[in-house]
């Protein structure tokens, strides 16, 4: 999937993209992360590679492979490489309050990808979030994609439903039955209202046995740019 074109939210994804991009200097490893607005860093960075850059990219996803592979970023993996200098990656929510302890938090995994992509955000020295001003939050309250072994769907949401979350098994749109992720795992969008302590949850998602993955990110961002309508805005922590 390439990056739409441009005007209100994908105008400002854009920006966010393509300021992300600039950060990427020759020689490094870089963790291409999923989703719209990643894809426009994705695109500027494959324009900069036929312009001379050189990097290699580890995609997140089959989309983010796939788009990679197209504007010709050359590709390797994670067990090639000592380590990730820096990872590009779009959030669906992320908490913008100083004055909270949650603040840089993220939900991600709209895409189904959050398990690889935190293995990569993880591995990066740096992770840079792009943004649209929509995604900006002062607390979470999205559903938290949590990602488990197919065999173990109903006994993780009974879990869930423990902890306090609504959890619904995410369904395909083109296809009879479940989203399917890269894994071949499926994944339950899970609602817990507002999210004051995403810390906490975070813990208590993964001591869920079968759960691979889940979307809350905490304490992974460095620096998070938002396109707005008149601009840029930047957020460093
Ligand atoms: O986490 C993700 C995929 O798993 C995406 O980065 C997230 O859903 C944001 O996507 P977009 O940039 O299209 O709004």
């Amino acid at each position: 999937m390439s990056a739409k074109s441009s005007g209100g939210a994908d105008a400002h994804k854009r920006r966010a993209g393509e300021r992300a991009a600039e950060e990427v200097e020759d020689g490094m490893v870089v963790g291409l992360g999923t989703g719209s607005t990643t894809a426009y860093a994705i695109e500027a960075l494959g324009r900069a590679v036929a312009d001379g850059l050189e990097i290699r990219g580890i995609a997140t996803s089959f989309q983010s492979r796939r788009l990679a592979l197209d504007v010709g970023i050359p590709l390797t993996d994670l067990d090639a490489v000592d380590g990730i200098d820096l990872a590009i990656d779009g959030a669906d929510q992320v908490v913008d309050d100083p004055d909270s302890p949650a603040h840089r938090a993220l939900i991600k995994g709209g895409g189904a990808a959050h398990a690889r992509e935190k293995l990569v955000a993880a591995a990066a020295d740096r992770f840079v979030v792009v943004a649209d001003s929509s995604k900006l939050v002062p607390v979470l309250e999205a559903p938290v994609p949590v990602e488990v072994l197919p065999a173990a769907h109903t006994v993780v949401a009974d879990r869930i439903e423990d902890l306090g979350g609504d959890p619904t098994l995410r369904m395909a749109t083109h296809k009879d039955g479940p989203v399917v992720t890269d894994n071949g795992n499926l994944v339950l969008d899970c609602a817990f209202g507002s999210i004051d302590d995403p810390a906490a949850l975070a813990r208590d998602l993964s001591s869920i046995p079968a759960v691979l993955e889940h979307g809350l990110f905490v304490d992974f961002a460095d620096t998070t740019y938002v396109g707005t309508d008149d601009g840029l805005e930047v957020r460093s922590y």
